[in-house]
């Protein structure tokens, strides 16, 4: 491997060590940040990925505030228990894992969240506040990927982006978040249906793919030199027989590439550390209003 890495893991660890102290300054003015997690059935990966965020929490010194129903849950109970979360001065922010089993309405219940608790920034009101330059949550992992190239000094302004794929919760956020003033970029957003996909991956400064198929990204799309972010996250059975998880970008890309945002190792640590500092802030936003109230 000759491109140097972008270490999503440390990011995070330095990003965890700020969030200590910003908790502390809350804690000395009374307030503890609470993060809520909602899980829906027992799916394991599921409930590795919720565990994780709780471990997160009780480094940084954040509360946890967990709520767990059953498979066979219906829609009046996780509705009751949203309800419940936005009434809840101890949470500061939630989210509910992703994805619900399929007898529930996710999209009634993402709309049900309080926009002003929405820790993974994707409630609708939160995507319309980004498209309009508002402030507001912003998506965790979009943010994540902004914040890793940011640390590792990969410039954004005026930087040619390829985002492959244009999901709701990373590629078409991103590309919204890149083209801000603050960050200057300028995206082509790609999907898998893009023709010549890569004429456009092999233009940019920084390909970004998030596209969930494993491979789709080799070294022949990527000039040499350039930045590469793998987002693509895809539970494959292995030679082995033996599931794990594998990213959108082919090994070979790393003789390529200039630099490199590894799965595992990458974005996944940064969107979690980002899902803290999105709590965080809403902690400290309700501090500063009630101190100048
Ligand atoms: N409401 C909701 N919000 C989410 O943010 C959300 C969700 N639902 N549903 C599932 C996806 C997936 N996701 C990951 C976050 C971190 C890692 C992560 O930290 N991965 C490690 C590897 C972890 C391991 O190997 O166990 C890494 O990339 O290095 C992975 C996946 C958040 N999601």
């Amino acid at each position: 491997m000759t491109a140097t890495l972008l270490d999503g893991k440390a990011t995070a660890a330095q990003i965890k060590d700020e969030l200590r102290n910003r908790v502390k300054t809350l804690a000395d003015r009374g307030v503890v940040p609470g993060l809520g997690t909602v899980l829906v059935g027992n799916d394991p990966g599921s409930e590795a990925y919720v565990n994780g965020k709780h471990r997160d929490c009780a480094e940084v010194g954040i509360a946890s505030i967990r709520r767990e129903l059953p498979a066979d849950a219906s829609q009046e109970e996780l509705e009751a228990v949203l309800a419940e979360l936005n009434a809840d001065p101890a949470c500061h922010g939630y989210i509910v894992q992703l994805p619900l089993p399929a007898h529930l309405d996710t999209q009634r219940v993402l709309e049900l969240i309080d926009p002003e608790k929405d820790a993974d920034g994707l409630h609708p009101v939160n995507l319309g506040r980004l498209v309009l330059g508002y402030p507001g949550p912003l998506p965790c992992t979009p943010r994540g990927i902004v914040e890793l190239l940011r640390r590792h000094d990969v410039p954004l302004r005026g930087a040619e982006v390829a985002v492959v794929g244009r999901g709701n919760t990373v590629g078409r956020p991103l590309g919204l978040l890149l083209t801000r003033r603050s960050e200057n970029a300028t995206v082509t957003l790609c999907h898998t249906g893009t023709l010549d996909l890569s004429a456009h991956t092999r233009a940019a400064d920084i390909v970004i793919v998030a596209a969930g198929v494993p491979g789709l990204l080799t070294a022949d799309m990527v000039r040499p030199g350039a930045a590469v972010v793998d987002v693509g996250i895809t539970r494959v059975i292995g030679p082995d027989g033996k599931g794990r998880y594998t990213g959108d970008v082919d090994p070979e890309v790393a003789e390529v590439a200039g630099k490199i945002a590894p799965m595992p190792g990458g974005v996944g640590p940064m969107t979690r550390a980002m899902l803290l500092t999105n709590v965080v802030e809403r902690a400290e936003a309700i501090v500063e209003a009630a101190e100048r109230a």
